[in-house]
Parts: structure tokens; C-alpha cells; sequence
């Protein structure tokens, strides 16, 4: 018989945290055991779901060190943009799920107050956590709850005017309030401007500045220099730039930078921050997105966001597909109008990737233009743009152009300036959920006097539609288009000038006429082969055009027909409500036209497939047969 010595593993100590007061027990020892346990928590999570990766592995060992330190939920952390946040739900008691995130039902991809009290301020939008967490400091100090506020922010979102507007208020307040700021030097692509490299400099040249500067600034924070930990801080704080920042003169104590991955750096200088902060105090970070993860590491995007993938060679899970991308449709249709015509310029707040404009940097360096996480400037720069005589195409998100709309009103719709809006992932967007749902564009724009506003329904109309704009001198216009493949169809040599305000008949049928506007019609013609197969022939119209409405076909349509049917991929007050009003205004319904309309349900809809999330909008061909039944007075025998 053999003697064998029992090497049983120990416990990890992740297995021992369920919420962050359970760090308060650890030593920083095990405080720094806890963050490699929570970078292979994280890593295994988002292999099995996909999502964002490289920025939650980059702040790994801030998320501890925060929640060690500082006392929340009492304490608020402010995560922006929130998708470096897992790591910070599996230490807030969200362990047991974060194998569900981003998928129906389960976790979301960003912080969301609905989830957790852990999560103080939700997000999916960059740049919106120093103006939080001010006003939850100011909260504070007028009587509301206690706490201290912590943003934290990444080099890319402090590029938006957004962050700034809040420093400036911050500096000017003067109140207690800690801004993280997580310097990996990578938005989703590399960061761009001066600013960018205006915090390059402050940590390159950090190390080397003297004591005089530390003086003048965080000095003021250090405790006895007995305490241990002070001690550490003051060493430390002799090798940074804390005096004559930029921050500084905005107000801040500035104090950095630090090694965001170094416990023993952060533990101190953060307990030291916390006992003696009395006013706006903001901590530089240098930190590694995708830190600890090869695969992540050594991506072009660090890991920003991942299928599912396998932890040992980090090849990603790839989905089949016969049909391009939408995004991948516009950009070559762009580059090629641009190839003819020198004028066309791009716009991009930040997107290089993920608005196909990567194609147009690539080919025409001089006229590709990446602002920053700036949609508001992007909007303005391309009206100066067409004003000084460009064709600029802005390619943003539909999500995104939120954050520039009255830069559409007041300065290019009021100045009738020819602004090619390119507007990606309009519709439902999957697993980014309600934050990135592309649903009020159509609303917000066809409500302007003088835009144009198209969608395309399929990849074929989307290279029309592109054409179309580079054609457009007139004033500003619009073409929006989903995330994801398109449906396959064969592809036009190059694309035609569409004309202004025409739709097109796609099937001549009788007493019922399906308006549709934009890719929702791929659905309605399976609605239609259903519908066939019951006797019922409905007229289907790719509407092309919400505004200016193809008067004369939809007339005559409401006129020939018993009932018309709109849908879209909005919410209401777009597209269908449009028709309403002309059909009210014309006095169609006093003939007793039978009207509806199928847009996006008043409701923000969570995450899950786009599948899904239509499916439970009630827009998926079934949902048309339905209607279409419905709205004849056809009973229907209830859907299996
Ligand atoms: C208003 C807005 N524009 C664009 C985006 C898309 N976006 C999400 S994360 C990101 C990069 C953020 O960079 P940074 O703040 O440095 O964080 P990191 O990913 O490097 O940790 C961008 C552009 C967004 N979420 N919000
Ligand atoms: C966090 C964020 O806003 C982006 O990373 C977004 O998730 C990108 O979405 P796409 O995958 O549609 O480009
Ligand atoms: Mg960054």
C-alpha cells in the first residue's frame, strides 16, 4: 500500500465571494489570487456566450480593487459604456448567471439598474458616467443617498464632448467625486486625436517627473506617512504627473499614471484617495485591453467583441452565411462612388470596423475621416463639409445618431446641406439589446422638412440606395439598413439613381396591400406565400421612400383596395404614421379603407436573437398572415 499525501486544490477564493462585502475579509494577498480567479471566470463566461471581452480581462484587477476599497452599493461605481463589466457582475452576485449574458431572458451585456442595485447607472452609450456619477455625488451633498461616485471611463469615451461637458461641471462644483480613467490606449479600433495622444504623453513621460510636481497636487491626500499603505501611495505618487494636466487646470486633483494591473500600486493609492479626498479627484490608469488572454491580446481589436470561442485556441465559433453584410454592401457600393467622384468623403464617430468605412480608409486615406467617439461633431463636421462642397457620406449607427439630432435639425436639415446619413444596424440589433436598438431613426428624421429618407430592402436596394445619395445634391438624405446578412440576392453591376419619392410594386394581388419599408420584406413574402396558399393574394410594395411618400402608388393602392397594411422596423410615429396622415388628409378613410400598422411594440425590448426579439415584436411572417387575415375578417385558425 502506498502512502499518498492528499494535495487537494484549495478552495478558490472566487468560490467564497458572493458580493463585494465579502472582500473585506481578503487579504491583498488573496486580492490578487481573487483577480486571476475572476480573469478565468471571465474568459470561460464569454467563451460560452460571446460578447465583449478584451475591455471587461483589461480592468480585471480594478474591478477588485474598487470593490475592495470602496463600499457599494452604498458607494456608487458608474461603469461606462459597461461593457467591461463582467467582471464586476460575477463579484456582485451575479456569478450564477454570467452564462447567460446577452442571451434572452439572461444577464445583459451592460450594467442596467434594473438588474442589480450593484449597478447604480445603466449604460450601452459611451461617455454619459462623469456626468452620472457627478450627479449622484451632488444627490449626496443636497440630502439624497450617501455614497461616494466613481466613474469609470475609457480612453475612447473621453474623447466625446459628452465627458467633458461633466469635467467642466465637476471642476467648477468642486465636490467630491472620483473619475477612473482606464488609459488602454484602444477604443474599438485605435483611438484617434489629440486627445488621444495627449494622455500617450502624460504616461510616457509620467515616470519621469519629480516631487515638486506631486506637491502641488495629490500629495494632499496622504495619510501619516506611518501607515503602510501611505507609504506605498507616496512612493508611488513621486513618479507621477500630478501637477499642470489638463485635468488639473479643469479642476481635478489629477494623480497618475498608474499601472492598472498592478494590485500593489492601485489598493493603496485608492484607500488613500478615499480617506482624504475632499474635492474632484481623477485617477489615470494604464491598462492593457484584453490583458491575460493571448488570443485577445494579440487581436487587432483586443478582444472587443467575440463569438463564442474555444479557451484553448481562442478560435471564434463562425456562423455559415451565403449572403454579405450589409455593412460590407454599403462600403464597397461607397468606395466605388467615390472612385468617380472625388468629392465623396466618409465620416465615422469611431466605427472604422464596424461601418464598413475601414474600406474607405483603406482606399482613400485623405477623404476617410474617424472622429472619435464624437457622433455630435461627426453630424456637424460632415455639414461643414457640405457646405465647403463635399459629398459627405456619415456612417453612423442608428443607436448613435441619437446623441447628434440637433445637429441633424439645426445644422444640416435647417440648412438643407446634402448629408449623406448612412445609418447601420437600424432595427433590432440581437444580443446589445434595447440601448443599441436602431428604432426611432425613421421617426426622428421623416419628421424633418427637406430629408429624405430611405431603407433598403434587401442588399441590391441598399447599392440604389448609395448611389441614390451620391446623387442627391438637394439636401440632406438618409438610407438606413440592418445589422447582419442580407437575404442573397443577385447583385446589381452598379448601383441606379433611384428617383426621388418612388416605391415599387413587388406583387400585384388584390383587397388587401402591404406597405413595406425597408428589410421586413423578405417576412411579408413569406407572409405572402402563406397567405396564397389560403386564397388570399395580397399586393406587396417596397415603399423605398418614407419621406417623400410615394403619394400617387399609395393613393391609388388605398383606392383599389379593401385594406392597407404598413410595417417597418421602427417605432411608431415613422414610416406607417406617415401614410396615416395621408390618407387622413386625402379623406381615404372616410371611404371606409380598413388601415394598419405594424411597427416595433411602445416597449424597450430586451436582449436575445433579432429573431426572437421580432418574433415577440409580432413582425415575423406569421404575425403579417395574421394581420392580413385579421384585417379581412378572415378567421384564422389559431397558430400552432
Ligand atoms: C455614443 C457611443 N458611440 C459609440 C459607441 C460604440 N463603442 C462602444 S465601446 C467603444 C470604445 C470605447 O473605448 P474606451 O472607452 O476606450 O473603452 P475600452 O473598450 O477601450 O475599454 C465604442 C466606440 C458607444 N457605445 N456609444
Ligand atoms: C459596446 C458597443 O457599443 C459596441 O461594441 C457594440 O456592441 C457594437 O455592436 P456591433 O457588434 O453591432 O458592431
Ligand atoms: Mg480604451
Amino acid at each position: 500500500m502506498t502512502h499518498e499525501t492528499s494535495h487537494r486544490p484549495a478552495t478558490p477564493i472566487l468560490d467564497r465571494v458572493h458580493l463585494p462585502s465579502d472582500l473585506k475579509d481578503l487579504t491583498d494577498r488573496e486580492l490578487h489570487q481573487l483577480a486571476d480567479e475572476l480573469r478565468a471566470e471571465t474568459i470561460s463566461a464569454v467563451s460560452v456566450t460571446g460578447g465583449h471581452l478584451g475591455a471587461g480581462l483589461g480592468v480585471v484587477e480594478l474591478t477588485v480593487a474598487l470593490h475592495a476599497v470602496f463600499d457599494t452599493p452604498r458607494d456608487k461605481i458608474i461603469w461606462d459604456v459597461g461593457h467591461q463589466c463582467y467582471p464586476h457582475k460575477i463579484l456582485t452576485g451575479r456569478r450564477d448567471r454570467i452564462r447567460t449574458l446577452r442571451t434572452a431572458g439572461g444577464l445583459s451585456g451592460f450594467t442596467k439598474r434594473s438588474e442589480s442595485p450593484y449597478d447604480p447607472f445603466g449604460a450601452g452609450h459611451s461617455s454619459t458616467s462623469i456626468s452620472a456619477a457627478l450627479g449622484f455625488a451632488m444627490a449626496r451633498e443636497l440630502g439624497g443617498d450617501p455614497g461616494d461616485a466613481v466613474a469609470v471611463i475609457g480612453d475612447g469615451a473621453m474623447s466625446a464632448g459628452m465627458a467633458f461637458e461633466a469635467l467642466n461641471n465637476a471642476g467648477d462644483l468642486g465636490k467630491r467625486l472620483f473619475v477612473v480613467l482606464n488609459d488602454n490606449e484602444m477604443s474599438i479600433a485605435p483611438p484617434t486625436g489629440a486627445l488621444s495622444r495627449y494622455l500617450t504623453r502624460l504616461y510616457a513621460e509620467g515616470p519621469f517627473q519629480d516631487l515638486k510636481a506631486v506637491a502641488k497636487g495629490a500629495v494632499g491626500f496622504l495619510p501619516t506617512p506611518l501607515q503602510q499603505g501611505a507609504r506605498r501611495a507616496k512612493e508611488m505618487l513621486k513618479g507621477m504627473a500630478v501637477g499642470g494636466t489638463l485635468f488639473e487646470e479643469l479642476g481635478f486633483s489629477y494623480i497618475g499614471p498608474v499601472d492598472g494591473h498592478d494590485l500593489d500600486q492601485l489598493l493603496p493609492l485608492l484607500r488613500t484617495v478615499k480617506a482624504r479626498a475632499a474635492g474632484p479627484v481623477l485617477l489615470h490608469v494604464v491598462t492593457k485591453k484584453g490583458k491575460g488572454y493571448g488570443p485577445a491580446e494579440r487581436a487587432a481589436d483586443k478582444g472587443h467583441a467575440t463569438a463564442k470561442f474555444d479557451v484553448q485556441t481562442g478560435t471564434q465559433a463562425k456562423a455559415k452565411s451565403n449572403a454579405p453584410s450589409y455593412t460590407s454592401v454599403f462600403a464597397r457600393a461607397l468606395v466605388d462612388q467615390a472612385s468617380r467622384d472625388d468629392r465623396i468623403v466618409a465620416v465615422t464617430a469611431a466605427m472604422p470596423d464596424g461601418t464598413g468605412l475601414n474600406l474607405m480608409a483603406e482606399r482613400f486615406p485623405r477623404r476617410c475621416f474617424d472622429v472619435g467617439i464624437a457622433e455630435q461633431h461627426a453630424v456637424t463636421f460632415s455639414a461643414g463639409l457640405a457646405a465647403g462642397g463635399m459629398k459627405p457620406f456619415c456612417a453612423l449607427y442608428s443607436t448613435f445618431l441619437q446623441r447628434g439630432y440637433d445637429q441633424v435639425v439645426h445644422d444640416v436639415a435647417i440648412q438643407r446641406l446634402p448629408v449623406r446619413f448612412a445609418i447601420d444596424r437600424a432595427g433590432l440589433v440581437g444580443a446589445d439589446g434595447a440601448t443599441h436598438a436602431g428604432a426611432y431613426d425613421i421617426a426622428f428624421l421623416a419628421n424633418l422638412p427637406g430629408m429624405v429618407v430611405m431603407a433598403a430592402a434587401d442588399e441590391a436596394e441598399l447599392v440604389h440606395m448609395v448611389a441614390t445619395a451620391a446623387a442627391h445634391d438637394e439636401g440632406p438624405i438618409a438610407f438606413r439598413y440592418p445589422r447582419g446578412e442580407g437575404t442573397g440576392v443577385e447583385m446589381p453591376e452598379r448601383g441606379e439613381v433611384l428617383e426621388i419619392g418612388k416605391g415599387r410594386v413587388v406583387a400585384e394581388g388584390k383587397r388587401v396591400a402591404i406597405l413595406s419599408f425597408g428589410t421586413r420584406l423578405a417576412e411579408v413574402m413569406r407572409a405572402r406565400e402563406a397567405l396564397l396558399a389560403r386564397g388570399v393574394n395580397p399586393t406587396v410594395v417596397d415603399a423605398r421612400f418614407a419621406k417623400p411618400l410615394d403619394r400617387d402608388l399609395i393613393l391609388r393602392l388605398a383606392r383599389t383596395h379593401e385594406a392597407l397594411i404598413t410595417i417597418e422596423e421602427g417605432a411608431v410615429g415613422g414610416f406607417g404614421s406617415l401614410v396615416a396622415q395621408l390618407l387622413a388628409d386625402e379623406g381615404v378613410f372616410d371611404g371606409g379603407l380598413r388601415f394598419r400598422q405594424m411597427v416595433l411594440p411602445d416597449t424597450f425590448i430586451d436582449h436575445a436573437s433579432p429573431e426572437a426579439m421580432y418574433r415577440d415584436a409580432r413582425m415575423s411572417a406569421p404575425d403579417i398572415e395574421e394581420k392580413v387575415l385579421e384585417v379581412l375578417g378572415v378567421a384564422l385558425a389559431k397558430r400552432a
